[in-house]
């Protein structure tokens, strides 16, 4: 394995997966190439093989056929425990070891590396600063001594413990409260800009799937490809029925979340309208929007000056809708 880098590609080709005893495949002739320092969201139905995909790339699951590499190795090829020390693998359930503190749960992969104790705890300690949680509040706890969503955050730190250049994430932040589940979904994104590690994300949420994808392969049974593209593009043209089922309702909201106010043209700004920034979504203006029951928002540029507004028609105008002049009925 290369040493830890920022992220290498993986390559699926002709990928299959048949349990004993099954008439079909869970998963059947996949092939998909994830790039370098991308984060690839899985959203499918349950049972559809996400899960079976992914323990089959740190080998938890042996293929029936086909070849997977990583940055160009094949990891059949490979020791399943070097390969496991260098993909850094987050489950729902967490997985924590009940028995060892916060600290001694980090440091469990970097230890097996050999890396000195000095080390380990200075690795320890940016980690848990890094998921936001105080070293010396949390590091000499044990598990069952933090919430769910702390307890999630401990287990990306320990994933991360080793710097993996891969990393595969099993409905990370299923077991939490949407708020928290929101703000683990922030944290992560922030992070995952810093590290650039090649991520493969399972989720059975659309929304979280827009929210931190680069792209997004939406799959159907046996772990067929319906789609692989980015949010924008799946949002604004779902490949076909089963996409656009998928998605649901609210696909308007959810491509306006990605559009930052920046990037659309601006009308003339007015005196009294409540403000946003430029970094500001679309999203955020049309909320603004309903809840001041205003026709505007002012918009201020990095320097914190008005530099336009934006108007109901403006914001679906981003979307491709025709822009009527302003007043004009639907
Ligand atoms: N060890 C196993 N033996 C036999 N069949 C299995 C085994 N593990 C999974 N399966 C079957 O393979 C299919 C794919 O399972 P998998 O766990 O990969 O789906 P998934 O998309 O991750 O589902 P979920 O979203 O519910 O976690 C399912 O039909 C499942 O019942």
């Amino acid at each position: 394995m290369p040493d830890p880098t920022a992220g290498v590609g993986i390559e699926l080709s002709d990928v299959t997966k048949r349990y004993p005893g099954q008439e079909h495949g869970a998963v059947e002739d996949f092939s998909l190439r994830v790039e370098p320092g991308e984060l690839l969201m899985f959203v499918g139905p349950s049972g559809c093989g996400k899960t079976t995909t992914m323990k089959m790339i740190n080998r938890i699951i042996e293929p029936t056929s086909g070849s997977i590499t990583i940055d160009g190795e094949d990891v059949l090829s490979l020791d399943p425990n070097e390969l496991r020390r260098h993909i850094g693998y987050v489950i729902q359930q967490i997985g924590l070891f009940p028995h060892m503190t916060i600290a001694e749960n980090i440091a469990t992969v970097p230890k097996l590396l050999g890396w000195s104790k000095a080390r380990v705890a200075d690795r320890v300690d940016e980690l848990l600063r890094t998921v936001a949680l105080d070293p010396g509040v949390f590091a000499h706890r044990y598990p069952k001594q933090l919430s769910g969503g702390q307890q999630q955050r401990v287990g990306v730190a320990r994933a991360l413990a080793a710097d993996p250049p891969v990393m595969l994430m099993d409905e990370p932040f299923g077991a939490t409260d949407p708020i928290t589940r929101l703000r683990l979904q922030e944290e992560f994104r922030r992070l995952q800009a810093d590290i650039g590690k090649t991520i493969i994300f399972v989720t059975h949420d659309f929304d979280e799937a827009v929210r931190l994808g680069d792209r997004i392969a939406v799959l159907s049974e046996r772990s067929r490809i319906e789609q692989c593209d980015t949010p924008a593009n799946i949002l604004a043209d779902p490949a076909n029925e089963y996409v656009a089922g998928f998605i649901g309702r609210g696909a308007g909201l959810m491509r306006l979340a990605l559009i930052p106010i920046g990037e659309v043209p601006l009308e003339a700004p007015d005196d009294s309208s409540a403000a946003l920034g430029v970094q500001d979504s679309l999203r955020d203006a049309l909320d603004l929007l309903v809840l001041t029951g205003g026709q505007r928002v002012n918009v201020t540029d990095e320097s914190g000056s008005v530099a336009g507004s934006l108007t109901h028609a403006g914001i679906s105008a981003a979307l491709g809708a025709p822009r009527l002049p302003t007043g004009t009925a639907p």
